[in-house]
């Protein structure tokens, strides 16, 4: 079960180098893995091959043991896997109301947005429900990615995909953004794949760590193999 990247390389169009070298990581579930490496390395590459948002030139990517690449986009599986990004504005419309954003999220997940599912929604993430009335812009990194972490959990995903969710924030927000998380992720059983360049926090979260030099995978570190 999980997720599992099998052989992976990747090169983007009109580039020599790979950018990813023979990469293979699993992710249990309900496990966080970290993924650590300095700029440049392969992480947020290695992430959108893992959310299906990029398709490696080499290798395979198995949900429950199956092929996931080869699943059309409109598949529902496919919402299973969520990523969240450094910059939390990208996961949002900027000229339409945040409101208007979550209804049409809601909308597609089948679920009625009204004045309770919107009152309970901005409760559990830390927002006023006035704040949903103005557009991405008006809202600070943390409330804004606070949503965006609403926003990726109503298909009701099994694993997210956390590209650096914190590095943009201040340090209180970047503490709310991380205990909400854990809490997310103890609740629903989700499994993360947690990509930072931070070593202490990654060690502090992370069941298992892979760290990535140059596109290839230099270690892979069990630490609490309890969970496993
Ligand atoms: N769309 C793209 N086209 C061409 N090259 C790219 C593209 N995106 C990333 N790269 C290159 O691929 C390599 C890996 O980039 P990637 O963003 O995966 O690294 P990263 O470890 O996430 O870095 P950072 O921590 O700075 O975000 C880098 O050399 C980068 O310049």
């Amino acid at each position: 079960m999980g997720l599992k990247i099998d052989r992976v390389s990747h090169r983007y169009p009109q580039q020599e180098d790979f950018v990813l070298k023979d990469v293979s990581i699993t992710l249990e579930d309900s496990q966080i893995v970290g993924l650590l490496g300095t700029s440049g390395s392969g992480k947020s590459t290695l992430g959108q091959i893992a959310a299906g948002l990029l398709r490696p030139v080499q290798g395979k990517v198995l949900y429950n043991n199956e092929p996931f690449q080869a699943l059309p986009a409109r598949e529902k599986k496919r919402k299973r896997i969520q990523m969240i990004f450094q910059h939390p504005e990208v996961s949002f419309n900027p000229r339409i109301s945040l409101d208007k954003s979550m209804e049409e999220v809601y909308k597609l997940c089948g679920k009625a947005y009204n004045t309770e599912a919107r009152r309970e929604m901005a409760g559990q993430f830390g927002i006023y429900p006035e704040q949903l009335k103005r557009v991405p812009a008006q809202l600070s990194g943390g409330e804004l990615q606070r949503l965006a972490i609403a926003r990726a959990l109503l298909p009701e995903p099994d694993i997210l995909i956390l590209d650096e969710p914190t590095s943009m924030l201040d340090v209180i927000s970047q503490a709310q953004v991380m205990r909400m998380l854990l809490a997310l992720q103890k609740k629903r059983k989700l499994s993360y794949l947690f990509i930072t360049h931070d070593v202490a926090l990654c060690r502090y979260v992370s069941d298992k760590i892979y760290t990535i030099e140059e596109g290839v995978i230099v270690e892979d570190k069990q630490l609490n193999p309890a969970v496993v």
